[in-house]
């Protein structure tokens, strides 16, 4: 494929599924002429339906989707599902409306109906956890593929069917987007699918219509209070994909509290696997040797099974997010002794994770990592692997997020202190926030922490990594930690094209490190 990564993709050959008899399984009620009508697709919004489609009209925050339907229908669209206000808000459109009390709790049923994904016969791998998602989700993909076994993923960073990349809006897609997907790996020949979930997508039926094989936990700590009002709330949403009804299996990280209560509190078999000193889980992980460039690690489990091998990624919680993906390997069938064979003869995992401690340096000059981690503790978990490789200083440059969990600001702010031994605060997706009021809050944390921090503020991050590249030297490290992967930058409502990445090369060749 050619040109930029498409935003979804459907099956290349769909299959037409007359109207009526969607209305006759599911029983609804529906408004209008359904003789006819065939649907080979579905959308949730607008701007993504083909012609052919059904288009769920749900309330949202800003608009009832229903009243999108002329547009719907002008691009296609054969019929409406939306619920009684939108079936009023739809009639206007002139397309049937077939009704339902919750349309958004009925389309995961719904499109896995019409993409025929119920057929499909991969194994579907679910991850989740505050951090660490997306690079299980890598970290199983990329072992599938030295198991010679054809995989996909869906993550934050991108969805992918073996070559093709697919660019990724949310963390999990909506669930007429995932089907469609799942739908068009089946089309592929894939056999397995890594999938990182979401709380929010357990909370907003977005993974509805799928019964996981495997799902793993990594950790829960503070992230997303603007959408969960307490921890425990957030924790309950997690715990939904630990149910008969969403996964056949689990593995659990049992190195928190959180891990614990889910094992007991989960209504499928699950395993757990402990990566700290002391852990008394099935399955253990100890880390044999970090380095700047990879990190050696044992994973041991029961009757005396055991797997010793490296990633080439930074951090213990590197490894730990391996051995989850290899205890989720083994838990769905995979031998032990065959991954451990594939990946001996690789050298390791031959895994490559856009934006998370992605090196952007060359062999001179300082050390610069890009990094995705924009919680407290993905920011603990990234100090804290840079101080055990590096001799020399480190220092980070980062911003928050607008118009998302304020209150973790501080945190951040005071760990990033802790951690580092000079901090640049820069802006990151002010969205529609002040953006000085954001730094303000970063600048306080931090100063708050280490009062005699070398501590800077630059607004624009250009500016800010080229700060930051200015204090350091050889044997240093910079951190950009954030925006990752990410080619934008949101400011009020634009979203700005930048590059982290791109820049920081950039920066690094105008400073003659590259
Ligand atoms: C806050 C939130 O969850 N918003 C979601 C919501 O949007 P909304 O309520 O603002 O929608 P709206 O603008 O009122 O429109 C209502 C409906 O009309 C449709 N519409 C609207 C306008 C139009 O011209 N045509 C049209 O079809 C929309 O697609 C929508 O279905 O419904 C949309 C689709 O129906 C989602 O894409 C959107 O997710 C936004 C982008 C989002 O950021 N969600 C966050 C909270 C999220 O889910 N984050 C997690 C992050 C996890 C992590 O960091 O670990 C994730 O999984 O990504
Ligand atoms: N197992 C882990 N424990 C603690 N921190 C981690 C772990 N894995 C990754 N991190 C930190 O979290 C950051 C984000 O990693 P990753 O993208 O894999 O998480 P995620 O759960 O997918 O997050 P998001 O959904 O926001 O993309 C990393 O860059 C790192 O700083």
């Amino acid at each position: 494929m050619t040109g930029p990564a498409p935003s979804s993709l459907r099956p290349e050959h769909p299959v037409a599924r007359p109207l009526a008899q969607l209305v006759a399984e599911f029983g609804l009620d529906y408004r209008g002429d359904l003789d006819a009508v065939e649907v080979t697709g579905v959308a949730l919004a607008t701007s993504a339906v083909e012609p052919g489609d059904l288009y769920v009209g749900v309330p949202g925050r800003n608009a009832h989707g229903a009243s999108f339907a002329t547009a719907a229908a002008e691009a296609g669209a054969v019929a409406v599902l939306t619920d009684e206000e939108g079936a009023e808000l739809a009639a206007a459109s002139g397309l049937p409306v077939i009704v339902t009390s919750d349309a958004r709790a009925a389309l995961g049923a719904v499109a896995a109906w019409i993409f025929r994904t119920d057929e499909n016969s991969a194994t579907l791998f679910g991850v989740t956890g505050t951090n660490g998602k997306t690079s299980v989700v890598y970290l199983l993909n990329a072992i599938l593929g030295q198991l010679g076994v054809v995989s996909g993923l869906s993550s934050t960073a991108e969805r992918r069917i073996g070559e093709t990349a697919i660019t990724s809006k949310l963390t999990t897609p909506e669930a007429s987007e995932l089907h469609a997907l799942l739908a068009r790996m089946r089309e592929a020949a894939v056999r397995a699918v890594a999938i990182e979930v979401s709380a929010q997508a357990l909370s907003r039926h977005r993974v509805d219509g799928i019964v996981f094989d495997v799902v793993g936990f990594t950790n829960l700590s503070h992230d997303h209070l603007d959408d969960y009002e307490s921890m425990s709330d957030y924790f309950e949403a997690k715990l939904e994909l630990f149910q008969p009804d969403r996964a056949r299996r689990g593995v659990v990280t049992v190195d928190s509290d959180w891990g614990r209560s889910l094992v007991e509190q989960s209504r499928i078999p699950v395993t757990t696997l402990s990566t700290s000193a002391g852990g008394d889980a099935e399955w253990t992980m100890s880390v044999t040797e970090e380095t700047v460039d990879h990190t050696a690690f044992v994973l041991e489990g029961p009757d005396g099974r055991m797997l010793q091998t490296q990633v080439p990624l930074l951090g213990s919680y590197m490894a730990a997010n391996a051995a989850l993906a290899i205890v989720m390997l083994v838990e769905s069938g995979y031998d032990l002794d065959a991954i451990g064979a594939a990946l001996e003869r690789d050298g390791g995992i031959d895994a490559f994770i856009p934006g998370r401690a992605e090196r952007i340096s060359g062999d001179r000059g300082p050390v610069v990592f890009i990094d995705y981690g924009h919680s407290p503790d993905a920011f603990l978990s990234t100090l804290g692997a840079l101080r055990k490789v590096t001799d020399g200083k480190i220092v980070m440059v980062f911003g928050a997020d607008g118009d998302r969990d304020t209150t973790k600001r501080n945190d951040m702010g005071a760990i990033a202190a802790r951690g580092s031994d000079a901090v640049v605060i820069t802006d990151f997706h002010p969205r529609w926030e002040d953006p000085a009021a954001i730094r303000a809050t970063l600048l306080a944390g931090a100063r708050g922490a280490v009062p005699e921090l070398e501590l800077y503020e630059v607004a624009d991050p250009r500016a800010a990594f080229r700060k930051a590249l200015s204090l350091a030297d050889e044997g240093d490290i910079v951190l950009y930690a954030g925006p990752g992967h990410e080619d934008y930058q949101e400011v009020a409502g634009q979203r700005i094209p930048y590059s982290a990445r791109d820049d920081a090369k950039l920066a690094l060749r105008e400073a003659g490190w590259l």
